[in-house]
């Protein structure tokens, strides 16, 4: 069995003529989740985005490896039929079109039973959406739940959360969390877990109810940092960005330096 998720070699982006991302290299195995972390304006939007293959954003140099593939020049249908599914942080609202009819497109493409759908609605607190226009009128955390949803129904094995918790309530932030953890299995043992993601969160909340293996900081479109999720948010809280990069860089020079 393939082990590999996702590999992302020397990607450098640019959006709108700008060089947004530069020298991104990032490996996630199967059953792994990420963390990423960064200011303001450092690329993460731009790295889903990328990923998703939207074609705004335009890979200048590097390779993306999914599932073994290279899909670097694939289109985003390509990406989501093999397995990828993003949640955006600020998806549109669409007139016209009901919460219960994209979801019913969803399962009938993914082979899903139509009774799931309700059920997750439940889990969701969504039931009393079903019926209206997607994202029309929504709050900032009904949003994001009909997001979660609708990736739930998809069943993706590759899933991108973009501030999935940004805008949720205290008591709909733990429901946020177990639909996470759901769709990344984070509620199996370790050896079971096949799916993977990468969660973007500025302040960290999220890792209170979903755990992810390792974290890694987005700064001014280059990968700084690498290691324990919750260590890193510690000292990002202490040091702010700029000084736990910083830091970051002194051990590595350390490290090498006493090679
Ligand atoms: N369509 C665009 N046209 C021009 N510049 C863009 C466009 N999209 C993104 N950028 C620029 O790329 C940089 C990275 O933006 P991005 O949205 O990826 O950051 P982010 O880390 O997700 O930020 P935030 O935490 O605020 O969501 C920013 O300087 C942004 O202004």
């Amino acid at each position: 069995m393939e082990e590999d998720m996702l590999r992302v070699v020397n990607l450098g982006v640019r959006v709108a003529g700008k060089k947004v991302l530069e020298n991104i290299n990032l490996y996630i195995k199967r059953g792994e989740t990420l963390a990423l972390f960064g200011p303001n304006g450092s690329g993460k939007s731009t790295l889903m985005n990328t990923l998703i293959g939207n074609p705004n954003y335009q890979v200048y140099d590097g390779r993306i490896i999914f599932k073994g593939v290279d899909i670097t020049d694939k289109d985003a249908d390509f990406r989501a039929n093999l397995g990828m599914g993003i949640a955006f942080q600020t998806p549109p609202a669409i007139s016209g079109v009901k919460l219960i009819d994209v979801l019913r497109k969803i399962a009938e493409k993914r082979g899903v039973p139509e009774e799931k759908i309700y059920e997750y609605a439940e889990f969701l607190n969504m039931t009393d959406f079903l019926g209206r226009e997607i994202n029309k009128g929504f709050s900032g955390g009904e949003v994001k739940r009909s997001e979660l949803l609708q990736l739930l129904v998809m069943n993706p094995d590759f899933v991108m959360l973009d501030e999935p918790d940004s805008g949720v309530d205290i008591e709909n932030v733990a429901l946020v969390g177990e639909a996470i953890s759901k769709l990344l299995e984070r509620d199996r043992s370790k050896e079971e877990r096949r799916k993977s993601g990468v969660i973007i969160t500025h302040t960290g909340n999220i890792l209170d109810y979903v755990d992810a293996d390792y974290g890694v900081i987005l700064y001014k479109g280059r990968l700084a940092c690498i290691g324990n999720p919750y260590e890193i948010l510690e000292d990002v809280r202490k040091y702010g960005y700029e000084g736990c990069v910083k830091k970051c860089l002194r051990e590595f020079q350390n490290l090498n330096q006493r090679k």
